[in-house]
Formats: structure tokens, C-alpha cells, sequence
């Protein structure tokens, strides 16, 4: 156990615990697995130095090289089994004074009225103002990328409704700082204000709060009503820069209780132009980075998708749990909490929740160096963003960061508050602001390359987060009970197909680039695990090779009556065998250990092959053409538009196969296959001559894909619902996998 004093007392902030037991059942897994893996590699290159046949080595070069792949994919995943950390935190042990607490710069992105409804956005925003932190403290800044006057206009009637909301949930503790959660009849707690108030009192209030919220979904209904006329004629991809500071135009005090004010809100609109690249959400936040730094210049700063409401308004004092520890703040970079999402069902089907990655991973590369930066739900130190600026003089700062005297003042001073809320905005200020936010400002300077957050690559949190890593600053994963932040996750196949797509296109585009995790991580300050633990992220595309050879050449050799494997009677299918075992049953482990049940283990594996032949695939073919400069980088922001049959759909734990032919045709016409493989080799050996003994494997192999893919079968013979296979992609693909049957006979025979 570890633990850190608070400044104030001897009692410690956090403590951490390492899960010893979990770490030592994963070693001992992990030996036996590696033992089986040097055996099957040991029996496999003997095949090779002894095949007769040419086309038997065609097809047992490609098995290897599957085989190799799936190892070192696997040889990086147990960096995460290693030494797996929990941690408490204890924010009621914060010095009690304001002072002591840090100002925070909270960044909220936005980019599309239409796929991300500016109702969803606003409950973020004002869930941002009502943390539970002095307001004076805290600064909302809401970026634009969609430079809309819905969102603008609809900024204005949260800042109007904040007023209220935030000294409500203030006074009355109130836990659930979504107003839309709030309102919409969570079970809330009705626990005093601490000062004496009644509860006769709460309700009064409460009804005064309640009208004002519906006046705020009326004016952003209207807001989004007035605003689709110029939606149509608006060029997001070309226009100026737009920064307002959002004042409160209504004049009434009846809210205005005490000390207890409105944090500051601000809306920025960098400038677009089709001639500039605008680096999607990492231009986005590198801006606020700028414009807040002549403003408020917060040492830390929070980032949320514009999804992602707070749910549990303690955690900026949590995060400063770890920020204020003295022992380990001067290293430590960012703490980030799980995303957690509220639209899920118990099922999960699509994996919406990233179970590995949130419950599996991030906690066993906290016991390392710490958790990959995850995109929003962070609160990370500006100086890490900034790095080492103490050693260059105006002349160097200026280069690194252009050309803005004030901006560069703010540089090398942390923690100067600049602007008060409701205070008067100076001109000059905003101008300055503006200037910040231009295309141009960033040419010949290092943002994106070597400061903020980093361009190279569409999945700008893990690049970033690998960049502070390797320079040897550490980050903290928080997991309190209370999700901290909610947000909403793609409840249909293609969204998931299109966001995995995106990202891995972007892992693998790292691993394509000269920052290739295992060998750049290597040669930094980034320990073996560490590096391992990232490598393992960005190769995970590359499990695509190995499931579209898994899943056609034993197949098609099954159907030639020709073995890949050793015969069931051989001491080496033993190896074969326990590999597969042991791999399933880890993955089982895992799943059961942090709280899930074999039917999420279940989907998760038929999802592991969807994603291979699809996502992975094209993520991988698109990091290439990238690099090669065929394509460019696109981000295709996630809807967060909820379709009701969609919904239905999603509840009743049937996959929606109402996607692009482009991830269908590969899914059906290799669930088409292996069927025809297996049917077809089963009654080649039953009825000519064959051996069972030899073909075991195979079988095996496709009687399990087979299992695998019933869901899919059921989609292309039963299903009735407009979630099924269209029957154009079947025929299509039954034609495809027919062909290469046929063609597997000509060649094999
Ligand atoms: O040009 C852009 C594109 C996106 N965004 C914002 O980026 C956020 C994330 O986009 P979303 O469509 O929700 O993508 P997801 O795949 O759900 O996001 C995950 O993956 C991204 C990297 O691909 C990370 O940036 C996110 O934090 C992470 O949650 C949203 O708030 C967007 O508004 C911008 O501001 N500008
Ligand atoms: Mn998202």
C-alpha cells in the first residue's frame, strides 16, 4: 500500500493498492501460455524446413506468419496483467480553504449541431459549471468546431439557466448535476444544505429551478428551430474566428445567494479555412489552450466530449487529490477517470463500454507509468502540454509558440487569474483572443508537433498521451464507484464499425510513422511494460491478418482434404489445443474477475472477429494509403443522435446488420465460407476417404467459427426486422465465397 500526506494534516490523499493476487494468477497463466507458444512456433518452422509441396508452403507461410503475429499481440497484452492498481481517494481531506485549490480551465468540444444535439451539449456545459468547486475557480470554455449560431445562442440560455442551477446544486449538495439527468427522475437524494434549510425549503427552490429548466429547453429548442435555416447556408469548413465571453443578460438577483457565483463561460469558433488544415479535435483543443491562456491560464485543465456531462460533481477534488500530492504532482501529468456511458444496455453487444480498456488495461498501466490519455474525462496539467519552457528566452518562446506577446507573458507564468466573470471584458483582450484562434497563427511554430496536443495522428489522446509518457511524466487512473462522467456510445454496428475505424486507422498510423510505440518508446525514458502496454494498443489492428487467415486457408484445406495441423493423436495437437484453451479462458478471466458474465465474454469474442475483418481491416488499409499520402486524415465524428427502432433493436440484444455493404460483404461472405467449408469437408471425409484424425483441428477451428457466427446466420436466414442481412449483400456474398471454393479446388488438387 501507498500513500501521499495532504499539506494540512498527516492524513493522506489518496492510497493505492496493488492487486496481488490477480497479478500472481496472471503470471503463472502467462508462463504456461508462453511455454505453449515456443512449442507451437518450434513444431511450426520444422513444417516449414520439411513441407514437400509448394502450395503446402504457400499456405503454411501466411499460418506463420498469423501465428507470429497473434504472439507478439499477445506478448505485449501481458504488460497489462502485470501489476494491476486500484485507488482511493480522499477529498474531504483537501485543505478546506479556497485559496488552496488550484484554478481549473474546463475545455468541452463541439463540431456538428446535427450529429451532436445542442440540448446533449448544453447539459454538458452547465454539468461542467455546477462541479463541486468554487465557481471563481472554474472557467467553461465550449469550442465550436461547427462555428454554429445554434450553439452559440443556446451557450447564452445556459448561461442564463446556470445562474440559477449552479447555486441550487451548491446549496442543497444536490448529487446529480446534469439538469436533464436530474430532471428527467433520477432517484435523488433530498439531504439538507448543511445549513439548517428545510426540506419544505428544497422543494420551494426546487420548483423555482424547475420552471427556469424548462424556459432553458424551450430556448435552445428555439435556438435549434431558428438555426436550421442557416445551417444550410453556413460553411463550417470557412469562416472566421468567433469568441464571445457569455455574460448574463438577465437582470433578476433572485438567485444570486451569498458568495456563490456562475463560473465564467466562454464560446470560441477557431477560424476555418479549406486551404489549412485544421487537425480536428486536437486544433480544437490547442486553441482553447491558447485563448484560455490569456484568459484565465488555469493550471489544470479538464477536457469533455461535448457528451460527456459530469455525473459526480466531486471529481475535480478528486483529480487534486493526486495534482496537490506533493510526492508525486511534480511528475504526474494528468489523472483520468474511466469513460462510462449512460445509453448501455446490460448486454452490451457492441462493446459499447471498452470493458478491457477501462477495467483491464488503464488499471494495469497505472501500476506502471500510468494510463493512456483517453480523449475526455481528464484533468491534465498545462505545463505538461507546454513542456519545458524555463530554459528558452523570448526569442526561442515565440518561435515554439507564435507570435503573441501576451500569450507568450502567460507561458511562463502559471496561475494568474486574468479575467473575473461578470467583470467587464477588455478589447484588447478579445482581439488578442481572436488573433489566437486564426489558421495562420500556428504556421513555423512547434503546436502539434512538439506542444499541446499532438497532430500526427486522428487519435490525438493516445499520440499525446504516448508523447508526455516517453518524456517520463507519469499519469494516476481514478475509478471512484460513481461514474464520474456520462457520456453516450454508438447502440448500432456501423457506428461502432465507423468509430473503431477511425481509431485504429489512427493506432496504426502511429505505428506506420517514425513514433512506432515499441521501437520510439524503447528509446525514450519509457519503461519495457510501459512501451509493451502502448504497443499493444497500436498493433491491435493488425489482428486483422490473423483472423482473415484463421478464417479462410484451414477452411479452405479442410474442404481439400488437406491437413495445416498435427493429427488428434500427435503429442503436438496438445499445443494447439491449450493455446486456444488458455487464450479463451484469460479472456474469460478477465471478464469475470472485474464483474462481467459469460454472455459479455461471448459477445465480446464475436465482436473481437467482426471488428478484425472490418474495422480492423480498413483501419489498417486506410493508416497505409495515409502514410503513403493517398489519403487524407478525416474524422467522422460519432453520432449522438438516438433512433428509436434503433433502440429496440439494440435492447433486445440483436445486432443491427443495417450497415454499408463495405463491412457486410466481408463479415457474410466469411460466414458463408466456413460454412460451406465445413459442410462440404465433413462429407468429403465421411463419404470419400479422409481422416478424421488429421482434419480434427480444422474442424474444431470452423465448427467454433460456426458457433460464432449463428447471429449472422440467423441475420441472412430468419431475421425479419429491418436489422437483418440484406438479401442483395447474401446473394452477393454467397457468389464470392463460391468462387473461392471453387477456385481453392482448382489450385489444391
Ligand atoms: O473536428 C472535430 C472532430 C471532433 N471534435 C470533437 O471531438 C469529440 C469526440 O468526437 P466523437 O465523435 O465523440 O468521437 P469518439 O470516437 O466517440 O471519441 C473518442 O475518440 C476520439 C479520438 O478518435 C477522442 O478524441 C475522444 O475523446 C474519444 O472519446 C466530440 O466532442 C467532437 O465534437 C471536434 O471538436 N472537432
Ligand atoms: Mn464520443
Amino acid at each position: 500500500m501507498n500513500s501521499a500526506s495532504s499539506p494540512s494534516s498527516q492524513l493522506p490523499l489518496h492510497i493505492s493498492t496493488v492487486h496481488t493476487s490477480r497479478a500472481t494468477i496472471n503470471r503463472f497463466q502467462s508462463l504456461l501460455h508462453l511455454t505453449s507458444i515456443i512449442a507451437l512456433l518450434y513444431y511450426r518452422l520444422s513444417e516449414i524446413t520439411t513441407a514437400a509441396t509448394p502450395s503446402s508452403l504457400f499456405s503454411l507461410f501466411p499460418i506463420l506468419a498469423a501465428e507470429l503475429i497473434l504472439s507478439t499481440i499477445w506478448l505485449c497484452y501481458q504488460a497489462f496483467l502485470w501489476r494491476p492498481v486500484f485507488r482511493t481517494t480522499f477529498p474531504d481531506r483537501l485543505p478546506r480553504e479556497e485559496a488552496a485549490l488550484p484554478p481549473i480551465d474546463v475545455f468541452v468540444c463541439t463540431t456538428d449541431p446535427e450529429k451532436e444535439p445542442p440540448w446533449e451539449v448544453m447539459n454538458t456545459v452547465v454539468s461542467a459549471m455546477a462541479l463541486d468547486y468554487p465557481p471563481g475557480k472554474l472557467s467553461v470554455y465550449v469550442s465550436d468546431d461547427g462555428g454554429s449560431i445554434v450553439t452559440l445562442s443556446s451557450l447564452k440560455a445556459a448561461r442564463r439557466f446556470a445562474r440559477c442551477w449552479v447555486p441550487f446544486c451548491q446549496r442543497f449538495g444536490i448529487e446529480c448535476r446534469c439538469p436533464r439527468a436530474y430532471f428527467s427522475g433520477r432517484p435523488e437524494k433530498k439531504e439538507g444544505d448543511g445549513a439548517g434549510k428545510s426540506l419544505e425549503c428544497f422543494e420551494v427552490e426546487k420548483m423555482k429551478v424547475e420552471a427556469k429548466y424548462e424556459e432553458f429547453k424551450c430556448s435552445v429548442a428555439k435556438a435549434v428551430e431558428n438555426g436550421a435555416a442557416t445551417i444550410a447556408t453556413f460553411n463550417p469548413r470557412d469562416h472566421s474566428p468567433t469568441i464571445e465571453v457569455i455574460q448574463d443578460d438577465s437582470s433578476d438577483d433572485e438567485f444570486e445567494t451569498g458568495r456563490v457565483k456562475c463560473p465564467l463561460l466562454v464560446y470560441v469558433a477557431r477560424e476555418k479555412r479549406p486551404s489549412s488544415p485544421h487537425h480536428f479535435k486536437a486544433g480544437a483543443l490547442n486553441v482553447l489552450l491558447r485563448v484560455s491562456g490569456i484568459m484565465t491560464n488555469s493550471p489544470y485543465v479538464l477536457v469533455l466530449d461535448c457528451d460527456m456531462y459530469c455525473n459526480d460533481p466531486t471529481s475535480a477534488k478528486q483529480a487534486m487529490c493526486f495534482h496537490l500530492d506533493p510526492e508525486i504532482s511534480h511528475k504526474l501529468a494528468f489523472v483520468q477517470f474511466p469513460q462510462k456511458f449512460h445509453s448501455l444496455s446490460e448486454n452490451d453487444i457492441y462493446d459499447g463500454q471498452m470493458r478491457t480498456l477501462f477495467v483491464v488495461r488503464w488499471p494495469g498501466m497505472d501500476g506502471v507509468q500510468g494510463p493512456i490519455l483517453s480523449g475526455s474525462g481528464f484533468y491534465i496539467k498545462r505545463e505538461a502540454l507546454y513542456g519545458n519552457v524555463s530554459k528558452k528566452d523570448i526569442p526561442q518562446l515565440k518561435q515554439c509558440f507564435g507570435d503573441s506577446n501576451d500569450f507568450i507573458s502567460f507561458v511562463k507564468q502559471s496561475n494568474r487569474h486574468n479575467l473575473i466573470p461578470g467583470a467587464e471584458v477588455p478589447i484588447d483582450l478579445l482581439e488578442e483572443a481572436h488573433f489566437l484562434a486564426q489558421c495562420s497563427y500556428e504556421r513555423e511554430t512547434s503546436w502539434g508537433k512538439e506542444i499541446g496536443f499532438r497532430y500526427e495522428s486522428v487519435v490525438e489522446d493516445y499520440f499525446t498521451g504516448f508523447m508526455l509518457h516517453c518524456k517520463g511524466w507519469t499519469s494516476v487512473y481514478c475509478t471512484p464507484s460513481t461514474p464520474a462522467f456520462l457520456g453516450s456510445s454508438p447502440t448500432n454496428l456501423n457506428d461502432t464499425l465507423v468509430q473503431n475505424g477511425r481509431w485504429n486507422s489512427g493506432l496504426f498510423e502511429v505505428v506506420l510513422s517514425k513514433f512506432s510505440p515499441l521501437i520510439y518508446g524503447m528509446s525514450q525514458k519509457m519503461s519495457l511494460l510501459q512501451t509493451l502496454c502502448y504497443g499493444y494498443c497500436a498493433l491491435q489492428p493488425l489482428y486483422s491478418f490473423p483472423v482473415w487467415c484463421l478464417s479462410t486457408l484451414p477452411q479452405l484445406f479442410l474442404l481439400n482434404g488437406k491437413s495445416l495441423y498435427p493429427s488428434v493423436s500427435s503429442p503436438w495437437f496438445m499445443v494447439f489445443a491449450l493455446i486456444f484453451i488458455s487464450s479463451s479462458l484469460g479472456h474469460l478471466r478477465d471478464v469475470l474477475v472485474t464483474g462481467g458474465s459469460i454472455q459479455i465474454w461471448w459477445n465480446e469474442q464475436k465482436l473481437w472477429m467482426i471488428k478484425s475483418v472490418t474495422a480492423y481491416t480498413y483501419g489498417c488499409l486506410d493508416a497505409i494509403l495515409t502514410s503513403v499520402g493517398a489519403r487524407k486524415a478525416s474524422f467522422i465524428p460519432t453520432s449522438k443522435v438516438v433512433d428509436d427502432e434503433e433502440v429496440k433493436l439494440y435492447k433486445m440484444g440483436k445486432l443491427n446488420f443495417n450497415t454499408s455493404p463495405m463491412f457486410l460483404t466481408p463479415i457474410v461472405t466469411l460466414v458463408v465460407l466456413n460454412a460451406l467449408a465445413l459442410f462440404g469437408g465433413i462429407a468429403r471425409i465421411s463419404i470419400f476417404v479422409g481422416s478424421w484424425k488429421q482434419m480434427c483441428g480444422q474442424v474444431l477451428l470452423s465448427v467454433y467459427i460456426f458457433v460464432m457466427s449463428m447471429p449472422v446466420i440467423e441475420g441472412i436466414l430468419w431475421r425479419k426486422d429491418h436489422g437483418r442481412v440484406p438479401s442483395s449483400v447474401t446473394l452477393f456474398s454467397l457468389l464470392l465465397a463460391l468462387t473461392i471454393c471453387l477456385g481453392s479446388i482448382a489450385l489444391l488438387n
